[in-house]
């Protein structure tokens, strides 16, 4: 399983390398109109890149140019800046990273620390903002400042509130993503017509969302889970689990899942249970979400320039390597 581990590792930074690699030179060919390499380099870098997805499905991301095919986004969604940037977070892979992540950050904090933990739901990240309770834009994370505008399909989900039963000014963020059952039902369609499929839910869910004709979007069955109020304080919100409460009583759809954790062993339990569910679960899932439950603690603690520093992601063991969680005490 070490190995399996490091020949993952070391085929995700090759994938992300020819990403980038073949990103470049199509955008010379394609909106420079200058070929900056031979067609044979580039055929041969391409089957590269499509050799290693192969071998490693979950490596493949919207980005890769084996997912630019028919009925993809459009470059030309009109942008969004991010007032409040749309952060990433930070890994670990192991429940061991988990602990010393967890003692380093309460080595730093005078109180007892309580963690809210969610799963992580396998989709891409959505903006949502409402004026007197309308909904005026949804937006997507794109590089965390700037994302596009995809208003109008978000208007065709089921799950987003078109109007909140208050008249608020308000932010919420979340994932957006596509139920494994809807996900099979598209390539199964997309396989008959003859159509490329999409190799996972998330590119389903991204180059559904991303795309600039709206009823594409409404056919494509998306939902939501919304885990981040912004400015929360302005509701009296104190913690992320309230935070979550708040926003189910407005009508936003909110994972069930969540649990505040005083310790560490309740989360191994957590994360072991539902590790256990995955395969049975309606949506896709690539983790566990370790958030400080405390809202002002969370301030206090900041971010750093790409992550906050008061949560963090436990990412299940990629699917080539089944490793065996063991019960580990957090003595
Ligand atoms: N995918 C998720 O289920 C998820 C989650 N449950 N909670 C958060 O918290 C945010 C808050 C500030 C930075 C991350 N993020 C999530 O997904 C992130 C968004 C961007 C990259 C990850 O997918």
């Amino acid at each position: 399983a070490e190995q399996a581990k490091n020949d993952h590792e070391v085929a995700a930074a090759k994938v992300r390398d020819l990403v980038t690699q073949l990103n470049g030179w199509r955008t010379q060919y394609y909106d420079q109109d200058a070929p900056t390499v031979e067609d044979h380099v580039y055929d041969e870098t391409y089957r590269q890149l499509q050799d290693l997805e192969a071998a490693y499905p979950d490596l493949i991301t919207p980005e890769s140019p084996t997912q630019a095919v028919g009925g993809t986004p459009s470059g030309d969604l009109p942008k969004v800046p991010h007032p409040i940037p749309m952060l990433s977070m930070g890994d670990v892979f192991s429940l061991t990273e988990l602990k010393d992540w967890a003692q380093r950050l309460e080595a730093g904090v005078d109180t007892p620390v309580a963690y809210n933990v969610e799963l992580k739901i396998d989709g891409l990240s959505l903006s949502l903002v409402y004026e007197q309770g309308r909904l005026v834009q949804g937006s997507t994370r794109g590089n965390g400042r700037i994302g596009e505008d995809v208003t109008a399909n978000v208007r065709t989900i089921a799950s987003v509130p078109q109007t909140l039963p208050e008249p608020l000014d308000i932010e919420v963020r979340g994932e957006c993503y596509m139920p494994k059952a809807a996900f099979a039902t598209l390539n199964a369609q997309r396989e008959a017509d003859g159509a490329p499929t999409f190799a996972n839910p998330r590119n389903a869910a991204a180059g559904s969302l991303r795309q600039l004709d709206s009823k594409v979007t409404a056919s494509r069955q998306l939902d939501t889970f919304m885990y981040t109020v912004i400015d929360p304080e302005r509701f009296g919100i104190a913690t992320q689990h309230e935070a979550l409460a708040f926003m189910a009583r407005l009508g936003f759809a909110t994972n069930p899942t969540a649990i505040v954790a005083e310790d560490l062993n309740t989360i191994d339990d957590y994360i072991t249970a539902q590790t256990a569910d995955r395969d049975s679960l309606a949506y896709g899932i690539d983790g566990i979400v370790v958030k400080v439950n405390d809202l002002a603690l969370q301030e206090e603690l900041g971010n750093t320039v790409k992550v906050p520093r008061w949560e963090i992601a436990y990412k299940f063991p990629a699917e080539i390597a089944k490793t065996v969680v063991r019960d580990i005490e957090w003595t």
